[in-house]
């Protein structure tokens, strides 16, 4: 059985790990051992027969791994992980961090997706196996099947990012924030004879009170929305919208000929789904409900929602999505500008096929 050492996996995408990997039994195929960075000894998950956890700093005890697993963040693969190559480890490491995305010999893993790279590398001696930015993961499930057949020229995406893409701590802001803005609302909110905006002053009121919850988001979410996420590229863009179009060439091994993929990101105060509007220059017209066909028939998870207003407000939506692997994606019509314009909308929970679901998949890869 192969050594497999998990890092990180008390974390929020580490527990989500945890649990797809109990569901789908993968334990029983490894012999796992735990790590941690801050409770060395301490007594280690049941999956690992509640062995003391081992120093996730400790290269001797890394080196043991044929299979590495990390969830700790992008500080602790930049430590660690070129240390453990310069000491000869020659394993697989497979990480949810971005850090080593863009690399070279790094693969981004999305195997319903771009099986044919992850493959291909593989027999070209491939060991570094790294998770795609959540919103392009979430993107690529839904709209595999018109980037399989070739027909997408260029593409717009206007994200709704949930909270927890920025971290546990800011899905607890944001609750704290919702409730702030119900507290100060409560007593109007009781009296059904109050106006509605004297009950908007008071909410606007404590969403600028410098009292307000905003030590993670560093302004309000709740009641608003933030139209950037991630680091100011400096040049307009920010961090998470240049992910769109270079890890989605990256995941499909597009290098030489990229499709132009570019987009505006927003957090807004959903949970951990992200959504999506997409605006999608087709190669040429193709009759709606091949385009459907073509969705639908890419892989198990990706789900079409016909444009229709009463199933779109039930099914396409983060409630319905949230802790399920399904990517549901609808709003699908010709927009006005012609044939070849069309509209999507896509959700899908970003702990699962967003960060957790392609690590564990890419270890049964690698175990088969
Ligand atoms: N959040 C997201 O949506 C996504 C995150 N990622 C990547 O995954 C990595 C990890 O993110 P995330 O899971 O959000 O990070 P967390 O902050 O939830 O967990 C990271 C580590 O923090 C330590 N930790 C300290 N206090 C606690 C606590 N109270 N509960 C649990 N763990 C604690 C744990 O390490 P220890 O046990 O050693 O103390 C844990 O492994 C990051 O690189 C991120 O970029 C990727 C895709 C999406
Ligand atoms: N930046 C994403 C979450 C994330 O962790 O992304 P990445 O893995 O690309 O750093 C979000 O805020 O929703």
């Amino acid at each position: 059985m192969k050594k497999v050492g998990l890092v990180g996996w008390r974390g929020m995408v580490g527990s989500v790990l945890m649990q797809r990997m109990r569901e789908e039994n993968d334990f029983s195929l490894i012999e796992p051992l735990f790590f941690t960075t801050s409770n060395v000894g301490g007594q280690g998950p049941t999956e690992g027969g509640s062995a003391p956890l081992k120093g996730a700093k400790d290269i001797e005890q890394l080196k043991m791994m044929d299979i590495i697993i990390s969830c700790q963040g992008g500080d602790y693969t930049t430590e660690i992980f070129p240390r453990l190559r310069e000491s000869g480890w020659t394993g697989h490491w497979i990480d949810a961090a971005s850090s080593l995305r863009m690399k070279d010999d790094a693969v981004i893993i999305l195997d319903p997706v771009n099986q044919h790279v992850i493959k291909d590398a593989l027999t070209k001696g491939g060991r570094n196996w790294i998770g795609g930015n959540c919103t392009v993961s979430l993107m690529l499930m839904g709209l595999g099947g018109l980037f399989k057949a070739d027909l997408i020229e260029w593409m717009t995406s206007m994200t709704y990012q949930a909270a927890s893409g920025a971290g546990a701590q800011n899905m607890r802001e944001l609750l704290q924030q919702m409730g702030e803005a119900h507290r100060v609302a409560q007593s109007l909110l009781n009296d059904p004879a109050s106006a509605i905006l004297d009950i908007d002053r008071d909410v606007a009121g404590i969403l600028r009170d410098e009292k307000f919850p905003t030590a993670n988001f560093g302004v309000p979410l709740a009641g608003s929305l933030i139209p950037w996420i991630d680091k100011d590229l400096g040049n307009g863009q920010s961090r998470e919208e240049w992910k769109g179009g270079a890890e989605t060439n990256k995941i499909l091994g597009l290098g030489a000929r990229p499709i132009p993929v570019d987009g505006l990101c927003v957090r807004i105060g959903a949970m951990r789904c992200h959504s999506q509007a997409l605006t999608i220059k087709l190669k040429r017209d193709v009759p709606l409900d091949e385009i459907e066909g073509l969705l639908a028939s890419h892989n198990e998870w990706a789900k079409v929602v016909p444009n229709q207003r009463e199933i779109t407000m039930k099914e396409l939506t983060p409630t319905a999505v949230t802790g399920t692997l399904s990517v549901p994606v609808g709003r699908l019509r010709k927009l006005s500008m012609g044939n070849e314009y069309l509209s999507a909308f896509t959700v899908g929970d970003q702990l699962l096929w967003g960060a957790a679901e392609p690590l564990r998949r890419m270890l049964r890869i690698l175990l088969d």
